[in-house]
């Protein structure tokens, strides 16, 4: 079953149209809303919770009408909003055990599952502690763990690697494929950054402008090019030599077809088995090293400049 499926929807405010005639079906699972600041994912996240209605069209959750079924949906659903509005002054644990209250759970439960959740997310003794004197990443964890406390099916995240360093970004990306992984929670979350979807998500879908630019799975995004990446060493013996341009020439006389590609990367078009001993022999000709010769992966960022890219490629 689809936990969320959009369609034509549309969200005009009097100066832009954040959202434009989207149309989605989002499957369980940890899926990435990508797109730069400003394209409509946390617009979109405030329809799909029913707190903002749509200008036009329609969008169900969990089979819930956003129109008329919001308490439904976000009893069923956890969100961990984008930016920091956790109450400096009380702990982490009086802040979830409120928000588990709020949702409905007696006290009991909700001091139990507060302690589970802030325990799941890697929050210990330092829950009892003051929000206000937490790093970045400690609050997003509260943040996260407030979205999970009432045992949601879904989770909407919002950004939940901003303003974390490398290392917290990896830790949080982690977490996240966990909370899917263990719990069979589905996830829906936002980052402008696609690098970092690519490697936690199983589907992105990706909007400009408010629009859908595109939706499938990560490994489609990801899929292997008819491309060959080819990196080669100066000949030592000769560094007046332009070793990339010669090796253009070589491959070109051995009947590839291949352009440079910034930096030290050559581009060769792969027409069959041979193509990988021709590059190698055209090396050895030469008398260069060979540093890498692998097949070309899509990368999710070619999406935003995906006909630019076709045409390239077309004109290798
Ligand atoms: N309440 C509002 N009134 C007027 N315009 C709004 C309102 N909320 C959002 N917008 C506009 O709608 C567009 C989409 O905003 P939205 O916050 O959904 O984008 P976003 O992709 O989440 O980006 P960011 O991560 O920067 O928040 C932007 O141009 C924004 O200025």
């Amino acid at each position: 079953m689809s936990v969320i499926i959009t369609d034509n929807l549309t969200k005009r405010f009097p100066r832009v149209t954040a959202l434009d005639r989207l149309t989605v079906d989002v499957q369980p699972g940890v899926v990435g809303l990508v797109g730069a600041n400003g394209a409509g994912k946390s617009t979109l996240i405030k329809i799909l919770l029913g707190l903002a209605p749509a200008t036009e069209g329609t969008a169900r959750v969990l089979g819930l009408d956003v129109a008329t079924e919001g308490g439904a949906i976000r009893e069923r659903v956890g969100y961990m909003p984008e930016h920091d509005c956790l109450p400096p002054d009380v702990s982490a644990t009086e802040f979830v055990v409120h928000m588990a209250r709020m949702s409905g759970l007696p006290a009991s439960a909700a001091r139990e599952r507060t302690a589970d959740t802030l325990r799941h997310v890697g929050l210990y003794e330092e829950r009892y502690r003051p929000i206000g004197g937490y790093s970045t990443g400690m609050k997003q964890r509260v943040k996260l763990a407030q979205a999970l406390v009432h045992d949601p099916q879904l989770v909407l995240l919002d950004e939940p690697t901003n303003g974390l360093d490398p290392v917290g970004r990896d830790d949080m990306l982690g977490l996240i494929r966990r909370v899917h992984a263990e719990f069979g929670i589905s996830v829906l979350v936002t980052s402008h950054l696609l690098g970092e979807l690519e490697r936690t998500c199983d589907h992105v879908v990706v909007i400009d402008g408010g629009r859908l630019l595109r939706s499938s799975s990560t490994a489609d995004f990801t899929q292997v090019t008819q491309l060959l990446a080819v990196e080669v060493t100066d000949k030592q013996s000769d560094p007046t030599l332009d070793t990339d341009k010669a090796l253009l020439e070589a491959l070109a006389a051995a009947g590839l077809t291949a352009k440079a590609d910034g930096g030290r990367v050559l581009l060769v078009e792969i027409k069959g088995e041979e193509t990988y001993d021709l590059v190698r022999d055209a090396v050895a000709d030469l008398g260069v090293g060979l540093v890498r010769m692998e097949q070309r992966r899509h990368h999710i960022s070619e999406v935003f400049s995906y006909d630019q890219a076709e045409e390239e490629t077309a004109h290798v």
